[in-house]
């Protein structure tokens, strides 16, 4: 018996040494010196990362397959969607943090379909009209706010997506710019963006490193993990277990966490506690994945309609003269409004919020290559193991689908006749992402820009501030990543090539390198040469680049306050 075993053994390992040896014929990618150990870590950018990667997509070739057309983006994410809906393996955010209840961070299967399931159930296109009325109470609050003189736009829009989604989720009401909950959210995210940036943490490329015990020089990680993950468990438990107070109490409003709770009363026991898990989980995820994009792309509202006057001036002249100055405009006036609908369109593909998507790890380590497109495959080997990439702001900056895509131009999604031109491709078809991981909180996310859209334009010029000196302020065009860190470059050019790595301009095969250090790292690894242990190792060195979202700080002025006597203070 035990001398079967050992011949098993020795022939899976002569198999796998065999096979590793074909595979290593293969070039290794170039890319930037490795170190021992470490590879390439400490080569990853931890800010503008766009840039480096950029640098080094002209320096060197291959690595990551960044798919900049909607075609590729298609036929992998969608049409074989089953094997790639993946996500690489984050040590620090997800195990150390405690941060596995993020949908966004959990690996494809069960424990992810059953959170996204919920989601669905609350969130669908039918399920979000329910959510109107609080959207347009928080949306008349935030004009209210913004009469009072507001001196920071991105902060009241902060507080608005906070209303919306804490009102919704768990039916609390948000008290004042300082409401705990919000704060709460904003450090658990603000932390959460810091631990999942590609490249601050080794323990991310070398997860071994989380059993290092506490008291050994160089595991100041470890203790950052354990104080982020009580910030970021406050925003997970105090909201839920308010909800849960106010059920036994009898003062609860409907919610998605108290309609969710109701449901499951009558189970016990280990069934009970699991769907309570989910519940909580699922409520923390609608305000985590809500606040920061859909501030980001309110930001970029602000910053739009600032360099450009006569898209503003369009829109409120269609506002007017369909709505009239009388009253302030609701859902219902939409469909008669495709000028103000054209302009959410172009925020969402004029300055994205995730310019690069998420990071969908290679499907299977045995296989030799991928078939792309009809036309197009890729060769792949050990060493030039792929992440796959959508670039969606490659995508929405396509110009044979939106000429002069620097521009901000709603009318590109107009008809001559002024209705919204539906051959034209929807930026919400790509901005939200695609295939099985696709943002779940999209509806929502339209609906809650539309109706502050229209109403600022309703009811609020926006004009340049004017500095000490009386001369208007020029708009910065610079975006923070993440939140609460010092405002960088933002994409004034197209820092993500738009153009492709082959003749059909289809996708940047041959382009990013930024996992040169994680393949590194399998080289050094002991259990590399055992194609058995691979799988399970594999996503362990791959890093997520998560596009930073951005949070635009514009400067400006809300002036003229237009239709204000709808906009009374309570
Ligand atoms: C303008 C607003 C928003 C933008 C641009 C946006 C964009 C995205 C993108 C690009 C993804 C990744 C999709 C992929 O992996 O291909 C995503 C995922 C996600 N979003 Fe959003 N989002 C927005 C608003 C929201 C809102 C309002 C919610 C919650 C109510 C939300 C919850 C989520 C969740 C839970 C995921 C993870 C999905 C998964 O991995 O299965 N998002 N979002």
């Amino acid at each position: 018996m035990e001398f079967t075993l050992a011949v098993a053994v020795f022939s899976i390992l002569l198999y796998a040494l065999r096979w590793n040896r074909n595979r290593s014929k293969l070039p290794l990618p170039p890319g930037p010196r490795k170190l021992p150990l470490v590879g390439n870590f400490f080569d990853m950018p931890t800010e503008r990362q766009w840039e480096t990667f950029l640098k080094w997509s002209k320096q060197f070739s291959t690595s990551i397959v960044v798919l900049s057309s909607i075609e590729a983006v298609k036929e992998l994410f969608e049409k074989r969607s089953a094997l790639y809906s993946g996500r690489p393996r984050m040590p620090m955010v997800v195990e150390l943090m405690g941060c596995n209840f993020l949908i966004a961070f959990m690996e494809y299967g069960n424990r992810w379909r059953s959170h996204r399931k919920m989601f669905y159930e609350g969130f669908n296109v039918g399920a979000v009209e329910q959510f109107q009325p609080q959207e347009l109470a928080a949306t008349h609050e935030l004009l209210r706010r913004l009469l009072r003189g507001s001196a920071d736009v991105v902060n009241d829009f902060r507080h608005f997506t906070g209303a919306v989604i804490m009102n919704i989720t768990y039916g609390i009401d948000i008290r004042g710019a300082d409401d705990k909950y919000i704060k709460i959210a904003k450090e658990g995210i603000e932390r959460i963006s810091t631990a999942s940036m590609p490249g601050a943490f080794l323990v991310d490329s070398i997860p071994a490193l989380k059993y290092v015990p506490n008291w050994i020089p160089g595991t100041e990680f470890k203790r950052k993990a354990i104080n982020w993950k009580k910030i970021v468990q406050d925003s997970l438990q105090l909201p839920f277990a308010e909800t849960q107070q106010n059920i036994a109490t009898g003062t609860a409003r409907t919610s998605f966490t108290s309609i969710n709770l109701r449901l499951v009363e009558e189970l016990t026991g280990t069934e009970l506690e699991e769907q309570e898990a989910v519940i909580k989980a699922t409520a923390a995820n609608m305000y985590l994945g809500a606040v920061d994009t859909t501030v980001s792309a309110l930001g970029t509202f602000i910053l739009a309609m600032l360099l450009n006057p006569e898209a503003q001036k369009k829109a409120q002249a269609e506002i007017d003269s369909v709505v009239g100055s009388g009253q302030l405009p609701g859902f219902a006036d939409k469909p008669t409004l495709p000028y103000v609908s054209a302009i959410v369109k172009e925020v969402l593909r004029w300055r994205n919020v995730t310019p690069l998507g998420f990071f969908f790890p290679t499907i299977s380590p045995w296989m030799m290559s991928i078939k792309v497109t009809e036309s197009q495959r890729i060769r792949l080997s050990l060493e030039t193991h792929v992440l796959f990439l959508a670039c969606d702001r490659a995508i929405l900056h396509d110009e044979a689908i939106y000429p002069d895509p620097h521009s901000f131009k709603p009318e590109r999604f107009l008809l001559s006749e002024g209705k919204l031109n539906p051959a034209i491709r929807d930026p919400e078809t790509v901005a939200f992402g695609f295939g099985r991981r696709i943002c779940p909180g999209r509806h929502m996310a339209v609906a809650a820009l539309w109706i502050v859209v229209v109403s600022i334009l309703s009811t609020f010029n926006i004009d340049k501030a004017i500095g000490e000196d009386d001369r208007e302020i020029e708009p910065s065009h610079e975006y923070s990543p993440g939140v609460d860190t010092p405002p960088v470059q933002m994409f004034n050019h197209p820092t993500v090539p738009t153009g492709g790595g082959d003749d059909s301009g289809h996708f940047l095969a041959n382009s990013f390198d930024i996992c040169l250090d994680m393949i590194s790292m399998r080289m050094y690894c002991p259990c590399y040469f055992t194609p058995m242990f691979f799988v399970a190792i594999y996503p362990t060195s791959i890093w997520p680049l998560l596009g930073p979202l951005h949070v635009s700080p514009p400067l400006c002025e809300l002036k003229r306050p237009r239709n204000c006597v709808w906009v009374k203070a309570k």
